[in-house]
């Protein structure tokens, strides 16, 4: 007997029917991905089975028995527990209270939750004093913290949805351990991700989502993270175009060879030069050269100084530099007089993007005030950018006049990081996880996004958790361990699955 089994479910908000006629089963002890475009419906239908939002019609069963929550304390109750995609905690609350909010046990004595609370926080590899503070705690954490709740609760069936989206690899496994404890626990889970080739790893079957139906169902065994890239959007997908190579690069045995329209190399003209960075604790001594037009990244565990070094490139934490030239100018680093650098940082966490979510579409891609379009040509000029934005940005929406805040997390994503990238100087910028929560294609077009700013003259500084974005993204990777970059990874000429596995061996042995 399946543990859960859907029949039939559809869904709609207003006139947009994301649900049309979803079945399938998830067994006792299986882990079941569950993979399709931004706004396919995934957060939809985990809701649905964590009794966060109810079906207009179909079926559910656990364990054999009708099974049709009526609220997220209703289908804990009887054995289903979630953790969200999109994270709300008091943070007000100790991480000990967090874990046991709304359990049974949270009423017990605090020492005790503390105990427990600490072998659960392990379970799930977070170093954190059970008495931190949620507010005190990093964004990417609190995903873990409600794993940790879930663990907590005698759970048949987990919702993981986008989990592992702010994770490091490393991270990840630790997330796969937990999803493997539960299966042999016979519990099962339900794993939402657009982390294609880590996912792969650790489900046993993947669900694709598409057009409101289960458009396939396969073991894991017999896929690939191109071929369910190509069935999560339903046609072929093409890796992204490499760097045009100022001087030809050697043929290499792993160089990508279907790669077509490339993206133009960098000038040599130096954008910003850094000689010698440090954060107090933090960052040893870093070197940086950027040139106009390239994209960097960095990446490296919590404690490498990755964040600090783009902290203080945005001026957000104090560091010393012996040199430091933005487009041949020296300026200082972090104090606040008129040559200090303060380049403008993106990051996908920030509360809502900066973007008010009752705001419609149309409103939060438009520069000008709304008021002060008087000019009826230049008005249809501004609403035809936001259409081709939406239409680039593949939103799944039915209308401009949708309010942000009712798009899915992804489609929230793409616009705000659309609306940053035209309205920020077109200098040198910081993007942290440009590509998070996003669908192949949209990662695509992040890409292709990212290429017209390049040509444009601006310098990116990608500072990521994920290897497949640094990967796609970038012209060369640092990785940082110890306060300083122990190696540099050139993108070049190599596919991007062999960009991918060099990053993590490289990240791995640095760690
Ligand atoms: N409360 C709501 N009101 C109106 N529309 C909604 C609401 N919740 C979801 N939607 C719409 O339902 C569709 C599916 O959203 P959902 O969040 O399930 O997608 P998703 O597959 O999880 O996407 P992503 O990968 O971007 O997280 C989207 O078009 C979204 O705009």
């Amino acid at each position: 007997m399946a543990l859960l089994q859907v029949e039939g479910l559809t869904k709609s908000f207003g006139a947009r029917r994301v649900l049309r006629d979803v079945s399938f089963a998830l067994d006792e002890g299986e882990i079941v991905g569950l993979v399709g475009t931004n706004g396919a419906g995934k957060s939809t239908l985990g809701d649905i089975v964590a009794g966060i939002t109810a079906a207009d019609s179909g079926l559910m069963a656990l364990q054999g028995h009708p099974y049709a929550p009526l609220s997220t304390e209703d289908a804990r109750h009887l054995g289903v527990g979630v953790v969200e995609q999109l994270v709300h905690i008091d943070p007000g609350l100790t991480v000990a209270q967090a874990v046991f909010r709304g359990t049974a046990q949270a009423g017990r004595p605090q020492e005790e939750l503390r105990r427990q609370a600490q072998v659960l926080l392990a379970e799930v590899a977070l170093d954190v004093d059970p008495d931190t503070l949620v507010g005190d705690l990093p964004h990417f954490v609190h995903g873990l913290v409600e794993t940790a709740r879930v663990l907590a609760e005698d759970t048949r069936l987990v919702v993981l949805d986008e989990v592992s989206a702010p994770l490091l690899p490393s991270e990840v496994t630790s997330l796969h351990s937990v999803a493997g404890r539960l299966s042999r626990q016979g519990r099962g889970v339900l794993y939402i991700s657009h982390r294609l080739p880590e996912m792969l790893e650790v489900v046993d079957r993947v669900l694709v989502l598409r057009d409101g139906r289960i458009a396939l169902d396969c073991p894991s065994a017999q896929m690939d993270p191109v071929r369910l890239a190509a069935e999560t959007v339903g046609e072929p997908v093409t890796p992204p175009p490499p760097r045009v190579a100022s001087v030809p690069a050697p043929v290499q045995a792993d160089a990508a060879p279907a790669r077509t329209t490339p993206r133009p190399a960098a000038s040599d003209e130096v954008a910003l030069r850094v000689r010698n960075l440090r954060v107090p604790g933090a960052v040893e001594g870093v070197d940086l050269l950027l040139r106009r037009g390239e994209v960097i990244g960095l990446t490296g565990h919590r404690s490498s100084g990755v964040r600090e070094i783009a902290g203080a490139l945005s001026g957000e934490l104090p560091a010393i530099t012996d040199e430091l030239l933005l487009h041949g100018e020296q300026r200082s680093l972090g104090c606040t007089d008129d040559g200090s650098l303060a380049l403008p940082v993106y990051r996908p966490d920030e509360d809502a993007y900066g973007v008010d979510p009752g705001e419609t579409i149309a409103r939060t891609l438009t520069q000008e005030a709304w008021g002060t379009l008087t000019d009826l040509r230049r008005e249809i000029a501004t609403l035809r950018g936001v259409i081709r934005t939406v239409h680039q940005m593949d939103v799944k929406t039915m209308s401009i006049r949708t309010v942000f805040g009712a798009l899915s997390g992804g489609d929230q994503h793409k616009l705000a990081l659309a609306r940053w990238m035209s309205s920020s100087p077109r200098d040198v910028v910081v993007l942290h996880e440009p590509t998070r929560g996003l669908d192949v294609r949209a990662r695509r077009q992040v890409r292709r996004m990212l290429d017209e700013a390049t040509e444009h003259g601006t310098s990116v500084v990608v500072v990521s958790v994920d290897p497949d974005e640094l990967a796609e993204c970038c012209d060369r990777v640092g990785i940082v361990a110890d306060g300083r970059v122990a190696r540099w990874i050139d993108t070049g000429e190599l596919a991007v699955d062999a960009v991918r596995e060099r990053i993590v061996e490289a990240a791995t042995a640095a760690a």
